[in-house]
């Protein structure tokens, strides 16, 4: 026999590992099964020892009088029950207590909306694709719920059997039965999990992978709206949390509703009354739960507030540094974090007093059941209508049932409070972008001629609704360079911005070779009309990736010949790694000439008809900017210059003055200056200054 019972311990060890290898995130999975396997050890270790060892009898013995005496003694069993589930209680709550003021609450629920149950659905339907894993999984946790299930009525069993002879003929077969459901319960549970976790993977990788698509076609307004970094929060730690959320609890949900009402079939047959005693707490529970969830719902949006307003300002002080520094703002930064601290810490406090009376609460419930339960068991025994054996199986069914239904209930708050995150999720993935769908024209032959017509634009997110351009007509002709020139806020930048169609004009069109910009293909577009701006976003890589960016199978000769023709190759063959050098994040490891030289070659490279410098050359040397203006003027293309300086706007072939969003005067420098009007003006306010010569202040 105690070969037989070191077998089964190695067993089961060997099964619990499995187990949690194969399942890994699904703790209370591992827990619940390994508490089944320490279970079913315990009290076959306890029979084996009770047959051998006549101390454990004494052992076995004094807790089975002790469970006898409870029955035949209900004051030692109130007291017994209030003074160790009131210290439970009490250091439940106080830890929680704890635990919230510390700050390790997270996750709110929030009321159910109409729409949840839609959402839920959708949400269940992304899981289409993995039909096969999930029909996989919840077979086996059904197989896995059907051996959990039985292994207490096998330990009542074979409890009852020890009642008679020491050795029944059934005993070992009932010893047998209870190893076989006790190892086929770890094992299915295991595989299960497994397979959860792949398709949660799966789920994951789809989600996500949608999710970038979409917000990638959204237009910029967009991302001047939402902040990037809570949309990468969005992107990641939203989408892991919503198919996590929903998967584990659909999961435990029909594992655990399965069980539910198996045992609750055993136990009935045990005893109807105490079974009608135990699922009195269900609805009473349910009922605390609901007010509750009501009552703190503005409570935990509050948390998230603050949760988020921390965040943006930690991230906006680290990102800003160079300013935060310069200004030595610190203090004032720090000051500004402390007092959002300050502010999550109250409303976290708040949170947890409420939770944990609500906890308090709960338990007190619990409590008036079991007891209620225990002198209608002892009734039950008196009367001999139930026996040992039974009570016991009924006990050990009703520990596991109760947690059952409260896993339902937190699947079913943890479901809820994950509804304002699953629609937030749902509301991108269905966003349209507002910008108007780029046409197919792509022709081959492109000359550049642009035309402004009528002009009207204004910032969607403009605070007084001012336009930003008022009626603007302009014209820019192939192989002339024409300058823009205004104060600043004039709307250069604006111009600029509906050029590369980053926002739509509310009035007016906007042509290319006599079509409207929308009606040519998105990425002929890009490619044919070429920005080039003063500080140009790198990206991490290499140089040859930078140079190359969003150009697939651009070959390196071309980006080569490209860093040669604005003398960029010098400086990249000093470097130890050339073209592969990894200009770091965000360009960081580059001058900011270098980066301009960079988003100069990322434009040539393209083979543009149109290109735009927005003070593109203001840190390369004369002759890199001499050079840069020669390649980009040649081959008859289209440039417009945004010209912040002086010297840059004389040497244009045009120059457009701007003012509050209006053309004001048009000519060349030379006409411009003979007119005596805003540009000449301007000019003369510059040159009185001392270090003049920027048009835009
Ligand atoms: N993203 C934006 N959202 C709302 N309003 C904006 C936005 N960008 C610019 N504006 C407003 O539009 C107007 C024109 O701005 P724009 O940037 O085009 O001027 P600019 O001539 O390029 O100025 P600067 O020479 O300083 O760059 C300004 O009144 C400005 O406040």
């Amino acid at each position: 026999m105690f070969s037989l019972s070191t077998i089964l311990d190695f067993m089961f060890s060997l099964s619990t590992i499995l187990d949690f290898m194969y399942s890994p995130s699904t703790i209370l999975d591992f827990m619940y099964s390994l508490s089944n396997v320490l279970d079913f050890m315990f009290s076959l270790s306890t029979i084996l020892d009770f047959m051998y060892s006549p101390s454990t009898i004494l052992d076995f013995m004094f807790s089975l009088s002790t469970i006898l005496d409870f029955m035949y003694s209900p004051s030692t069993i109130l007291d017994f029950m209030f003074s160790l589930s009131t210290i439970l209680d009490f250091m439940f709550s106080l830890s929680n207590v704890l635990e919230y003021i510390m700050g390790g609450v997270a996750g709110s629920p929030e009321a159910v909306g109409p729409g949840a149950g839609r959402l839920l659905a959708r949400m269940l339907r992304l899981f289409r694709p993995d039909a096969f894993h999930l029909v996989a999984a919840f077979s086996f946790l059904i197989l896995g719920v059907v051996c959990d299930t039985f292994i207490p009525l096998y330990q009542g069993k074979v409890i009852d059997m020890l009642r008679g002879q020491a050795l029944q003929d059934g005993f070992c077969y009932a010893i047998g039965q209870l190893a076989l459901v006790s190892v086929g319960s770890s094992l299915f549970s295991g595989v299960r999990g497994g397979l959860f976790m792949c398709a949660l993977s799966r789920l994951n990788k789809r989600l996500k992978r949608l999710l970038f698509h979409t917000l990638l076609q959204q237009e910029v307004h967009f991302f001047e709206e939402n902040n990037p970094g809570g949309l990468s929060s969005r992107l990641h730690s939203d989408v892991d949390r919503m198919g996590r959320t929903v998967a584990l609890n659909a999961n435990t949900l029909v594992r655990s509703t399965f069980k539910s009402g198996l045992m609750l079939a055993l136990m009935w047959g045990l005893s109807w009354e105490l079974t009608v005693l135990t699922c009195l707490e269900m609805p009473l529970l349910a009922v605390m739960q609901k007010k509750y969830i009501a009552s703190t719902k503005e409570l935990k949006e509050q948390v998230q507030d603050c949760h988020a307003q921390t965040r943006d300002l930690a991230l906006q002080t680290f990102s800003g540094i160079r300013t935060v520094r310069g200004f030595m703002a610190e203090g004032g930064e720090q000051r500004r974090y402390d007092e959002a601290l300050g502010r999550m810490c109250a409303v976290k406090t708040r949170s947890g007093v409420y939770s944990a009376a609500f906890l308090l609460i709960r338990r007190l419930v619990s409590l008036g059941i079991k007891v209620l339960m225990l002198v209608q068991a002892r009734a039950l025994i008196s009367s001999g209508q139930l026996g040992i054996g039974s009570l016991i199986s009924f006990f050990l069914y009703q520990k596991p049932m109760t947690n059952n239904l409260k896993e339902i209930m937190y699947c079913y708050g943890d479901t809820v409070s994950m509804m304002g995150v699953i629609s937030k999720v749902f509301s991108y993935l269905d966003r349209t972008p507002k910008s108007q769908k780029a046409g197919r024209l792509a022709p081959e032959e492109l000359e550049g001629r642009i035309v402004f017509r009528d002009v009207t634009f204004r910032y969607p997110s403009a605070p007084d609704g001012q336009p930003a351009l008022k009626s603007v007509d302009l014209e820019l002709r192939p192989g002339e360079m024409t300058a823009l020139v205004g104060p600043s806020g004039s709307g250069k930048t604006s111009c600029v911005g509906l050029l590369k169609r980053l926002y739509e004009p509310q009035g007016g069109r906007i042509l290319l070779d006599g079509e409207p910009l929308h009606h040519y293909q998105h990425k002929y577009l890009h490619q044919k009309v070429a920005l080039v701006s003063q500080n140009p976003q790198l990206f991490s890589g290499s140089l040859r990736y930078n140079m190359a960016y969003g150009l697939q199978g651009c070959s390196a000769e071309k980006v080569e010949e490209a860093a040669k023709k604005v003398n960029a190759d010098v400086f990249i063959s000093e470097m130890e790694n050339g073209y592969d050098t990894d200009v770091g994040e965000c360009g960081g490891a580059l001058s900011e000439g270098q980066k301009q030289s960079v988003a100069v070659i990322r434009a040539l490279v393209r083979e543009p008809r149109v290109i735009i410098l927005d003070e593109a050359t203001s840190h390369l040397d004369v002759d890199a900017q001499h050079a840069v203006l020669q390649e980009v003027l040649a081959r008859g293309r289209t440039v417009l210059v945004v010209a912040h300086q002086l010297k840059t706007a004389e040497k244009a072939d045009h120059i457009v003055f701007l003012e509050k969003g209006v053309v004001v005067e048009e000519g060349t420098h030379r006409q411009l200056m003979a007119r005596r009007g805003r540009y000449h003006r301007l000019k003369e306010e510059l040159f009185s200054q001392p270090g003049g010569g920027k048009l835009s202040q």
